[in-house]
């Protein structure tokens, strides 16, 4: 099966163009002000209107209705990633206001967690397993830290699923062959320094991803 790659924390037309170039499937676009890689709706307007077949994730902490209908309709969105403390109901309540796939974050340390998260969040359409973040971190992604992939033995959720958090260029071969991840999603592993992506290290993961 061919894994899927999403590129998030896109914010300059290069950047996305080097998406585009690369082969990716998707990149994120993130809603959340405290986030370095963060955009406003009408700053993501004309990054949307490039690569029309490019998914475009747009990514929310606990953000309300009208924060979520202006990044849709400005962003090009094709999909709601949640990554804040959104639980299952809301995540209905988005598919059936918005009539977009949503994602949920879900932060993972155990198996346990794993398992919880896939049967909490059955009803969304991917379950995205990312690194929990350890105390007196404040973002709830984007921190470049990993879980281990091994627990993913013992249990992958029986429902679409990505797996994201420190993946880099030298990891992302390694990661999807242990865990036979449908989607793989990196922020930090392709930047230079914080919220400032390096075109040449998204090719270069887009590539390893490719020949994993
Ligand atoms: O990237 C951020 O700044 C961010 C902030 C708040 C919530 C989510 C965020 N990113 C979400 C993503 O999809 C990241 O790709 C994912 O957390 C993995 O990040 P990284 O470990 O840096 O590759």
């Amino acid at each position: 099966m061919r894994t899927r790659i999403k590129i998030c924390g896109i914010t300059t037309p290069d950047t996305l163009v080097a998406v585009l170039n690369a082969g990716a499937d998707a990149c994120g676009f993130m809603f959340y002000p405290p986030s370095p890689r963060a955009l406003t709706p009408e700053a993501a307007r004309p990054l949307a209107a490039r690569g029309p077949h490019l998914l475009k994730v747009g990514v929310f902490v606990d953000a309300d209705d009208a924060l979520i209908g202006a990044a849709v309709a400005a962003g090009a969105l094709g999909a709601l990633q949640l990554q804040g403390a959104e639980g299952p109901a809301r995540v209905a309540e988005l598919q059936a206001r918005f009539g977009l796939p949503v994602w949920k974050a879900v932060g993972v340390k155990t198996a346990a967690d794993v398992a919880t998260a896939a049967r909490s969040f059955a009803g969304a359409d991917l379950l995205l397993l990312d690194a929990k973040p350890p105390e007196g971190v404040t973002l709830p992604g984007g921190n470049g830290l990993r879980f281990d992939w091994r627990i993913l033995n013992e249990a992958k959720p029986a429902m679409p699923w990505g797996l994201a958090g420190g993946l880099t260029v030298e990891t992302v071969g390694e990661a999807i062959r242990l865990t036979g991840a449908p989607l793989v999603d990196v922020s930090s592993g392709v930047e230079s320094a914080p919220g400032v992506k390096d075109v040449a290290k998204i090719g270069a993961f887009v590539e390893a991803a490719r020949r994993a």
